[in-house]
């Protein structure tokens, strides 16, 4: 590695740290080090999963994340990771057509995947002809065909699928994927995917994993940047009391992968330092 390569990644890793149950804190001083801070640990657990399974199951979600995934479609990454490999899934999904505005479908194509070589039929979009119900079955359906064919792994204490990674952002009230607070879907435990009909946030009708399937998989990264979202950071994060403990974001745990923040200073400036270890 080029000695000023070098130099770079010390200074950006200087503010990171771990939390003592919260897992790894990578605060970056402004947007454009976080993207290429993120674009490297993807790509980095891209080739660690492609190594070890021959494929890598990503989970994605929508709203700001897509945006700071954007160094992934430049060099070296569009032509170092091994995008065939790539297996893409949404970890929420809101109920319009694939060419509408909301859709994290459209925002993730072309944002990111119309601009990167992965495959066509690796593409696990979720179904936009279908209702909310019908379709939140269909696509766990299509989960459960390839867990049995271990494109996606399987746990290994439940039977649930191991994502490789699932990335999330979050909301400033701390929802994740399409878990809101005190939303009656953070209890579902048997479904792997489920739906809503009465988000707060438009549009009303959304897919979303389930929190056993978040918590299951081997890597679990949030994305959580600007100062409006401080507070939720900090309730989500430090030890708060019971109160918060059943805020989405805080309900991120995964129960054997590892969790990792990637955040902004700004959305960091609300965190109790001493809670972690440089
Ligand atoms: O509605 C949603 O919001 C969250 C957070 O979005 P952001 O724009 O505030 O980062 C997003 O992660 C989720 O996928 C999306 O459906």
């Amino acid at each position: 590695m080029l000695i000023v390569e070098l130099l770079n990644l010390l200074s950006r890793m200087a503010h990171s740290g771990v939390h003592k149950d919260r897992g790894e804190l990578r605060i970056h001083e402004n947007l454009d080090e976080l993207g290429t801070d993120l674009a490297e640990y993807i790509a980095e657990l891209s080739e660690a999963s492609v190594k070890e399974r021959g494929v890598f199951a990503i989970a994605i979600s929508g709203g700001s994340l897509i945006g700071l995934m954007g160094k992934l479609c430049e060099a070296p990454y569009n032509k170092t990771v091994d995008w065939a490999k790539w297996y893409i899934f949404w970890a929420d999904e809101r109920v319009v057509a694939k060419t509408h505005a909301d859709s994290n479908y459209k925002l993730a194509k072309d944002g990111l995947l119309s601009k990167v070589p992965v495959v066509p039929s690796h593409v696990n979009s979720i179904n936009d002809s279908l209702t909310a119900e019908e379709a939140a079955d269909d696509y766990e359906f299509h989960v459960r065909q390839l867990v049995k064919t271990r494109t996606i792994n399987v746990s290994d204490i439940s039977d649930c699928p191991k994502f490789d990674l699932i990335l999330l952002g979050m909301g400033s009230d701390g929802h994740v994927a399409s878990l809101f607070p005190n939303h009656p879907v953070l209890d579902e435990k048997d479904e792997w995917v489920t739906f809503i009909t009465d988000s707060p946030k438009s549009p009303p009708e959304r897919i979303t994993f389930t929190l056993p399937v978040i918590n299951s998989a081997s890597n679990v990264v949030v994305v959580v940047t600007g100062e409006s979202k401080a507070e939720a950071v900090h309730l989500a994060i430090d030890d708060v009391g019971a109160d918060c403990l059943s805020l989405p974001a805080r309900l991120v745990q995964p129960t054997k992968g590892k969790l990792a923040w990637f955040l902004d200073k700004l959305a960091a400036s609300k965190l109790d330092g001493s809670q972690f270890s440089e």
